[in-house]
């Protein structure tokens, strides 16, 4: 079993925790700045049950296939590109954040308040929603990186569809919220996520 554990297997699994609490953290650390600490909840590290067993699933796949087929694991170039993925997913993630501010909740909100303010400059004038499309690049560059080929298509099936529920739904109240002003903003701006209008 030592043997599975060698110099690829190491630098693969020790990117991944480092990617994995990278995210997390940060995501935890920029709600408390933005919303304060008593509107912060465990939800805020994002982590669900679906999330946790997608990634064991991944984890099983990698230690299955480093044992199995270790030949697989040394296409740096694939890990490379997951791993330069993780980062600018992260990159546009955080933009987002930063940019939205108060406006970014983890939960969609169904009722306007005062303080949401339509935000359509930084990233929001490439895309509607950077923060799901850099999350969508992070979590499919996290298999990349661990060159995972079940769960990088099982991973890019379940975010997208998520977010393919999502972006309607959430939509449904900007554009009760912003009326025309998002009409005009949606018609002018891409998603961000692939096939998705
Ligand atoms: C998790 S944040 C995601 C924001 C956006 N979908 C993205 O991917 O960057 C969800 C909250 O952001 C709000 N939101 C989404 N797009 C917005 C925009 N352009 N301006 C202001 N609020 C927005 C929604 O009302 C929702 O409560």
């Amino acid at each position: 079993m030592a043997e599975i554990f060698n110099y690829t297997a190491c630098r693969q699994l020790l990117q991944m925790f480092c990617a994995i609490v990278f995210f997390h953290g940060s995501e935890y650390v920029l709600a408390m700045a933005i919303h304060g600490k008593s509107s912060i909840t465990v939800k805020s590290l994002l982590i669900s049950k679906s999330y946790i067993l997608a990634m064991v699933c991944s984890l099983i796949e990698y230690l299955m296939e480093v044992y199995f087929f270790p030949g697989l694991k040394e296409h740096w170039w694939i890990s490379n590109l997951g791993l330069a993925m993780v980062v600018i997913g992260e990159i546009i993630r955080k933009l987002a954040i930063l940019t939205a501010g108060q406006s970014f909740t983890h939960l969609i909100k169904i009722y306007h308040q005062e303080n949401h303010k339509l935000v359509t400059h930084g990233v929001y004038q490439f895309v509607r929603h950077p923060g799901y499309s850099g999350f969508f690049i992070w979590a499919v560059g996290t298999q990349f990186m661990l060159c995972n080929p079940l769960s990088t298509v099982a991973f890019a099936i379940v975010v997208w569809r998520f977010f393919a529920l999502r972006i309607p739904y959430e939509e449904f109240y900007l554009r009760q919220f912003f009326g025309s002003e998002y009409e005009d903003y949606a018609r002018r701006v891409p998603s961000g996520i692939p096939f998705v209008k």
